[in-house]
């Protein structure tokens, strides 16, 4: 059975000056799964992103999560539902002058009232997770940047988050890094069980993660599919996309499973 929808755009509509960039945006998120924003570069993936996270609000339309419409919503009421967000953005952001181990620490020094006993074993729970045990005395500087992209997704969850918002995160990594961050973001998720909406460019690669891919093109949503179903769609828009990033090969998937439906 489907989860819950936890996040939901209706019908979005949002211009920057003479510019519209979403055009009667929807799409749904939901419980515990993970969704793929994908498209060519300034489709307005990252938009999307903020009107989720209550950055950005639309022109008309409404943004839902956990069923309240936050971009009519109270400040305070939009600072509540934000308690449940984890963010990890292309620049990291870390404090240069902080080390590793405070970096993680800020959002529960913050935002909680625990004491440094119970942040240390919080921290040092999520420093072990990120393979970053020996690392918690160094300085930003002092690290290289997948590290510091580690450092980033342990400050992400930290707080425990329901939603993780991930916007490119392995921007600037070469293939290597690029698939330890993977490989800790599926870790993790297994672990804490959270819903993950991730924008990136990683394709094919990032569908293996994903339970949904949504394409973001000519300012609408043009599917939100199961990986398997965005690779055979018929949508002019989703099949240009496959061939342009994916290449013959799936072409020929698609050819090949065309033929078995037909034996
Ligand atoms: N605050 C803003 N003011 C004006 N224009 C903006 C603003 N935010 C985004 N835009 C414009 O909206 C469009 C979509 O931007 P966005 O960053 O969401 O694209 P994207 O699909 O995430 O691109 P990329 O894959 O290159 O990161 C771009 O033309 C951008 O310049």
């Amino acid at each position: 059975m489907d989860s819950e929808i936890i996040i939901e755009l209706i019908n979005v509509e949002k211009s920057f000056g003479s510019q519209k960039v979403l055009d009667r945006v929807n799409l749904q998120v939901r419980r515990g799964t993970t969704l793929v924003i994908v498209g060519a570069s300034g489709q307005g993936k990252s938009v999307i992103l903020k009107h989720m996270l209550g950055l950005v609000r639309p022109d008309a339309g409404q943004v839902k999560v956990f069923g309240k419409d936050i971009a009519n919503c109270s400040k305070s009421e939009l600072k509540e539902v934000r308690k449940s967000f984890g963010v990890l953005f292309q620049n990291v952001a870390l404090f240069d002058s902080m080390t590793v181990y405070d970096n993680i620490a800020l959002p529960l020094r913050e935002r909680t009232h625990l004491s440094e006993a119970e942040i240390r074993a919080n921290v040092e729970e999520k420093l072990a997770m990120m393979d970053l045990d020996k690392a918690g005395n160094k300085f930003p500087a002092q690290i290289s940047g997948g590290m510091q992209k580690r450092v980033g997704l342990a400050r992400a969850l930290v707080l425990d988050p329901s939603i993780v918002f991930f916007d490119e995160p392995t921007t600037g990594l070469d293939v290597n890094k690029s698939n330890e961050i993977y490989r800790l973001f599926y870790k993790t998720q297994a672990q804490l069980g959270y819903t993950a909406v991730i924008v990136s460019h990683d394709v094919p690669k990032i569908f293996k993660l994903s339970d949904h891919v949504a394409l973001l093109a000519n300012k609408q949503i043009q599917g939100c599919l199961t990986p398997e179903e965005f690779q055979l769609s018929d949508n002019p828009h989703i099949r240009s996309f496959v061939e342009t990033t994916m290449g013959p090969i799936y072409s020929s998937e698609r050819e090949e499973s065309s033929f078995y439906e037909k034996i």
